[in-house]
């Protein structure tokens, strides 16, 4: 994700103050324009830089700072919070309530994803329990109604579209009025674009609106304009009275910092970015905990919102008991790995992780991982349920056993044996895990079953992970930000909670 590469550059700016053991001006000015650059060349507004520029200095004034005070640390936090301003619109957008009818219609212009959006939008609405269905009202495109019944087939979403109509306020009056017979809680408008913003595509979006009264109209935008969506923005703003903001494609250009900030500055806000073409490449976007995520601080909120959609609350006790029994089998290895690859990017998950950038994990490492993942997959669709669900799997595994899943995988021998030890290696962690009890008190938790959730978690991480975490103290950190609640609904959701 090229995001990440702006929070690797403002990230190595602060390590690099960091080091200085005196805070001068010469460290501060360096930094500065360490963090300046970076956002010029996210296409960021040179005005916008400036008052980023300024506001950190004014909160930063070293002559007045008293001995003693950590600098190091207040560079951080004004660097932060001037981050989150530049990017805060300071206007929240409608959210949608489960169980009672919203209506949202997309617009844009052609090209800048918004089809594609309509499914994503309606696919992350269905894993929080809503009932959503899309309607087609672009009959400007030839295709559109095609590529949205197939991306809609595609995530198992009603859609409604013609044709042979062509007026698009017919068919989206219509399609809201068949949804709303069939109870549909989210029923989503996607609208004709144009090649550029003109008076015809407003005047269709202002008849469409008219005529299905939306209770959010969402502007789509490509990320890759940079600052450019300013004009843009305000633009569909004024015609439209476009109530949030998506910008995609933010995971093949630089321009995404400045289009982000753009869009701010219209006082609209943002809800959720598009990182890839696939389905599940949605994020949501909220200042606070993008910022944190960017600069390699985590996003634990986010991670718990994932873990959460992923295994749903009433599979957890399910899987918490599999565990608690201490039987790591091949079974519950596939089932975790169907997870992993319903979580989306690996990179995407790990720089919710505090200490952790996505850029880390670089794309083609993550692919990497993610056809090892289903390679193992594979080699398992190839094993009897007496070996997915023995216990000891390893000591199953005879020559001529590992030589027919070879074959009925159409992989090597070495493959196999390849998978099992890495069976083993997550046997060793989850047999740890099992260990791991945090008590169920309505979220407050003891000092003394902080202490020991620390310990226990100290054991159940690998070695590596606990590192870039910041160690003991990184940890004991997180344990007393996230206090019982939180971490108990994401261990719960890993089958790690307690009683
Ligand atoms: N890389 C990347 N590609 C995206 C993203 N969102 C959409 N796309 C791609 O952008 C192209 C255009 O997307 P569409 O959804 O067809 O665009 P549209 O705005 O609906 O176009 P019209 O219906 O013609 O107005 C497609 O190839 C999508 O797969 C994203 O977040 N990242």
């Amino acid at each position: 994700m090229v995001l990440a590469q702006l929070g690797g550059s403002i990230t190595r700016a602060l390590a690099q103050m960091s080091k200085a053991t005196v805070v001068d001006e010469k460290v501060l000015g360096d930094c500065l324009n360490e963090i300046t650059r970076a956002l010029l060349q996210s296409d960021v507004r040179f005005q916008t830089v400036r008052d980023v520029q300024t506001n950190i200095r004014k909160i930063v004034n070293l002559e007045t700072l008293a001995a003693g005070t950590n600098k190091h640390r207040i560079i951080q936090q004004a660097v932060f919070s001037e981050l989150c301003s530049m990017l805060d619109p300071g206007k929240p957008a409608f959210v949608p309530k489960k169980g009672k009818p919203s209506v949202v219609m997309f617009v844009g212009l052609q090209g800048s994803g918004k089809t594609t959006t309509c499914t994503k939008y309606a696919r992350y609405y269905q894993l929080k329990g809503f009932k959503p269905s899309v309607v087609c009202a672009d009959t400007f495109r030839a295709g559109a109604f095609d590529q949205l019944k197939q991306n809609a087939t595609k995530a198992r979403i009603p859609f409604y579209g013609s044709y042979t109509e062509s007026d698009p306020v017919k068919i989206a009056v219509d399609g809201l009025e068949r949804f709303r017979k069939e109870n549909s809680d989210l029923i989503i408008i996607d609208t004709s674009g144009r090649h550029k913003q003109e008076a015809a595509l407003f005047e269709e979006m202002r008849q469409v609106a008219e005529a299905t009264k939306p209770d959010l109209v969402i502007f789509v935008m490509d990320g890759s304009i940079g600052q450019a969506a300013f004009g843009q923005a305000q633009a569909f703003k004024q015609s439209a009275s476009v109530g949030a903001v998506i910008v995609t494609k933010m995971d093949g250009h630089a321009n995404g910092g400045g289009a982000l900030s753009a869009v701010a500055a219209t006082k609209s806000p943002v809800i959720f970015i598009g990182t890839g073409e696939h389905l599940h490449e949605l994020e949501v976007f909220d200042v606070r905990p993008f910022v944190s995520r960017l600069l390699g601080m985590g996003d634990l909120s986010g991670l718990i919102d994932k873990i959460q959609d992923v295994i749903p609350a009433d599979k957890q006790p399910e899987l918490l008991a599999k565990i608690s029994e201490g039987t790591f089998t091949l079974r519950l290895l596939y089932e975790q790995f169907q997870n992993l690859l319903k979580m989306g990017s690996l990179g995407q998950v790990f720089s919710m992780l505090p200490g952790f950038n996505s850029e880390l994990m670089p794309k083609g490492q993550e692919k990497d991982g993610q056809a090892k993942i289903k390679r193992y997959m594979t080699i398992m669709d190839s094993m009897t349920d007496a070996e997915l669900d023995n216990p000891n799997p390893k000591k199953l595994m005879t020559e001529s056993r590992t030589i027919r899943i070879a074959r009925g995988s159409g992989r090597q021998v070495r493959d196999v044996m390849d998978m099992l030890e890495e069976y083993k290696r997550l046997a060793k962690v989850f047999g740890k895990m099992k260990d791991l009890k945090i008590p169920k008190n309505n979220g407050k938790m003891s000092d003394l079953s902080q202490n020991q959730t620390i310990q226990q978690l100290v054991k159940a991480l690998p070695p590596q992970m606990l590192k870039q975490m910041g160690g003991v103290p990184g940890l004991k950190a997180l344990v007393n930000k996230m206090g019982g609640k939180d971490i108990n609904k994401m261990l719960g959701g890993l089958g790690m909670g307690g009683d």
